[in-house]
């Protein structure tokens, strides 16, 4: 107590005494002597009034708020440890007789001490006013503040009595929600994503002056961190770190980014991690740096954030905390961002090469295009199609496929330059652009081209094996071939089809009168359409003889198109067009219904049963429908299944067997037979040959031709007829037109014949008549 006594005696002796604080020690006084009595009126409860006040005292000072008193002249009177504290004080008497003008240099001083005048002269009070602490312990900090005025006992305002309480935790909380609200919004209105990141460290380094942040964006490969968002980092730092390695040793970011932990530097000059990289990070006075490694929702990691600090040390904890925070944000943000960017890409590229799409490729072009007319330069085009594609998918399995298409897509980006473009417009077709800045030779465009077309064919291994994809191309430039995009590109097109009509593993430059060829094909396609639609078919049919007898024993449907106005074309002008087009299936279609139909007429003509023969078309026999379309055939017409024969041509079984072999089992399930057309030309497996359900095989008429004067087809034949007896197969021998091809076949053994020699392709009406012919003679 004696050592309160003394000091405060001290400090009243050094402090200069004005009028107020005079009357405001008379006061104390007064107040002392009237709590004097009352604790003389009060001894029975055993306390003394030192006693009550030392309570007094130590309550007051055990409060963490600020509770001070001050003169009409600012000067504290008195005020508890806490604000003692607050000003660099230990004892709270220290305090008495100073001014916040004498203990701070700070700029609110001033509105400080207005705010406590303004409280004295108006009596008014200031209640939870909020206000800058004057002093800075790791930053700016906040006080709630209440003032009153302090008066004496006859009323008199001596001063202010206030309370401050440390609100700096409370208020960066709430700035911290704020900001953490604003940066969400920012991230969901789609902001640029350097936009939101600025922000965010801005944001971070306004909570801890002194501190600078960075954010590093992982790049694409994974190796390598890039700079993401470094708003108050000196450009030429930012410029020397923009390519992080991702390892073991490399700094704080790169060696965090590696062991997917963070990695707090406490000394950049000393710290081994920072060995290669300290001089430029303390060229710049950055001493520490802790950084984390920032991962999306699945734990992949998107990038770092780092914090250099201008002096040596660790962060607090409530530094730490922040950057969990921030961490945490600018893992949204980066994800999102990242999303945004693969669903834009997703929107212009071909999700399995990763190449542009027909839309960004058109945009592209029509550009390339625009500047080549302002510029002259030059826009080269290439439609390119592989070969035999659909062999590698349905042989080998889409996955091989899909490998080939990525190892196509990557070897033609090889050949690119600068400015050209390549992109996938179908499943094997690509499209390629080509620009130089002058106009060239054609050699020259053609010589680039060709290096991609020899590039694509070089084997690839699958799986160990070399596969060796060739392609089609069709090439056309935007001065000779037209100028707008869609003819540059339909010319090239055009092109490309005469490549592969040309044999493939070709290159074609577009000339005009593959133009005219093609605008001739669509043409024909268009009537084939109409032809379709307006019934412009009809049958003919023609007999199929037992060599024996001679007599018929069925016939084959031949289709026949009455053109409106070019007349009759013959199928061997149409068929392969509407092969191509699919429009067989269509015909085909109608060539079995009416066949059949016409089967059964025949026989209510009362003519005898008789085969119908109908052809099968290969696209026809890939169809799924072709089952249904034969049972509806028969079912519709009443035709009994076994009267009716479909022709296969060998090529179309052979193209697929296992998937050959269940078609038609699947059709000799309806009862219908089988037979293989233009046995010979084909390259039929003798030893698949035995599993097919088939009944008849019919010898290609160019094996007939020649016969009896070619010994080759005289051989072929018989082979063909030894091995059909072998495997129990009858035999019809096609495109007979002599007696000597009849008799020489006779001699042979082959039973059955067809051509042109027994009978040309006829009417039904003929037909009829030819049968009844036959009748009347076995009759007479
Ligand atoms: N998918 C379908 N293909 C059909 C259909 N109708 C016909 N075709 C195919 O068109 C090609 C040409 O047919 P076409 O001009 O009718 O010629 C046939 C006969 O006229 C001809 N032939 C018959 N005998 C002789 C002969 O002694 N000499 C000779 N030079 N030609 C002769 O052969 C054609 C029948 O051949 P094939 O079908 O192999 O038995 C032709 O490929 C037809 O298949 C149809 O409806 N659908």
């Amino acid at each position: 107590m004696a050592r309160t006594k003394q000091s405060t005696d001290k400090a009243d002796a050094a402090r200069p005494r004005n009028e107020d604080t005079i009357r405001l020690l008379e006061a104390t006084r007064k107040l002392a002597a009237h709590l004097t009595r009352s604790a003389e009126d009060d001894a029975s409860d055993g306390y003394d009034l030192v006693q009550r006040f030392y309570w007094m005292e130590e309550m007051v000072n055990h409060i963490p708020d600020f509770l001070y008193a001050k003169d009409r002249e600012g000067r504290f009177l008195i005020a508890n440890r806490a604000v003692a504290i607050e000003n660099g004080f230990q004892d709270p008497r220290d305090l008495v007789g100073r001014t916040d003008m004498e203990l701070h240099a700070h700029p609110d001083v001033e509105r400080i001490a207005a705010n406590e005048r303004h409280v004295i002269e108006t009596g008014q009070p200031i209640i939870d006013l909020e206000e800058r602490a004057l002093v800075e312990h790791d930053g700016e900090r906040w006080l709630t503040t209440s003032k009153v005025p302090l008066r004496d006992v006859e009323g008199n305002t001596i001063g202010i009595v206030g309370i401050s309480r440390d609100i700096t935790d409370k208020r960066r909380a709430y700035r911290l929600l704020r900001d953490q609200a604003r940066l969400l919004e920012m991230i969901a209105q789609g902001r640029s994503l350097t936009e939101i990141l600025d922000q965010l460290l801005l944001a971070v380094e306004e909570y801890y002056p002194g501190i600078l942040c960075s954010v590093l964006l992982l790049s694409e490969d994974g190796r390598t961190l890039l700079s993401g968002a470094a708003p108050t980092l000196p450009a030429a730092y930012v410029e020397a770190t923009s390519r992080v390695p991702v390892q073991p040793v490399a700094g704080s970011c790169g060696t965090a980014a590696w062991r997917r932990e963070p990695v707090e530097v406490c000394d950049i000059a000393t710290d081994p991690l920072w060995a290669s990289f300290a001089h430029v990070a303390l060229s710049y006075g950055l001493k520490a740096c802790w950084s984390t490694p920032i991962f999306d929702h699945a734990g992949d990691l998107l990038g770092t954030f780092a914090i250099y600090s201008k002096s040596a040390g660790l962060p607090t904890r409530e530094l730490s905390d922040l950057i969990s925070m921030a961490v945490h944000l600018s893992g949204i943000a980066i994800e999102r961002h990242r999303t945004e960017e693969r669903i834009a890409f997703m929107a212009h590229h071909d999700g399995l090469t990763g190449l542009p799409n027909r839309a960004l490729f058109d945009c592209c072009l029509d550009d390339a295009l625009d500047t080549a007319r302002r510029d002259g330069s030059m826009v080269t085009l290439a439609f390119l199609d592989l070969d035999e594609f659909k062999l590698v998918n349905d042989s080998l399995g889409h996955h091989v496929g899909d490998k080939v298409i990525k190892t196509v897509a990557r070897r033609i980006r090889r050949c690119l330059r600068p400015g050209d473009m390549v992109s996938r417009i179908g499943g094997d077709e690509f499209v390629v652009m080509l620009r130089s800045a002058r106009q060239e030779p054609p050699s020259l465009t053609i010589r680039r081209m060709e290096l991609i077309r020899r590039v694509i064919a070089r084997p690839q291994m699958l799986d160990g094996t070399p596969l060796r994809m060739t392609c089609s191309m069709g090439v056309a430039t935007a001065n000779e071939g037209g100028d707008t995009a869609s003819e540059l590109i339909a010319n090239a097109d055009v092109a490309m089809y005469a490549a592969k009509r040309r044999g493939r593993n070709t290159l074609l430059l577009f000339r005009q009168d593959m133009a005219l060829a093609a605008q001739t094909k669509l043409r024909n396609i268009e009537e084939l359409r109409r032809a379709i639609d307006e019934q412009q078919f009809h049958l003919e049919y023609q007999p199929l003889i037992s060599v024996e007898t001679g007599r018929v024993f069925g016939v084959e449907a031949l289709v026949r198109w009455n053109h409106p106005t070019r007349g009759r074309v013959p199928p061997a002008d149409f068929i392969p067009l509407a092969e191509e087009t699919g429009l067989i299936v269509s015909i085909g279609d109608w060539v079995l219904r009416t066949a059949c139909a016409q089967a059964v007429a025949w026989g209510e003509e009362g003519l005898r049963p008789l085969t119908v023969a109908v052809n099968v078309s290969a696209r026809q026999f890939r169809e799924k429908g072709l089952h249904a379309s034969v049972a509806a055939a028969l079912s519709k017409s009443g035709l009994s299944p076994e009267r009716l024969e479909l022709e296969l041509t060998e090529s179309a079984i052979m193209e697929d067997v296992p998937t050959a072999l269940f078609t038609m089992n699947a059709l000799r399930g309806l009862g219908v037979h089988l037979a293989i057309d233009d046995f010979g030309t084909g390259y039929s497996s003798l030893s698949a040959l035995k599993h097919f359900p088939v009944r008849r095989l019919k010898i290609d008429r160019s094996f007939i031709r020649d016969i009896p004067r070619d010994q080759d087809d005289i051989a072929i034949t018989a082979a063909i007829l030894s091995m059909a007896q072998k495997l129990n197969l009858q035999v019809i021998a096609e495109g007979v037109e002599t007696e000597e091809q009849l008799a020489m076949l006779k001699e042979m053994g082959c039973k059955e014949a067809q051509g042109f020699l027994i009978g040309r392709p006829a009417s039904p009406q003929a037909v009829a008549e030819r049968l009844q012919g036959e009748a009347d003679s076995a009759a007479g």
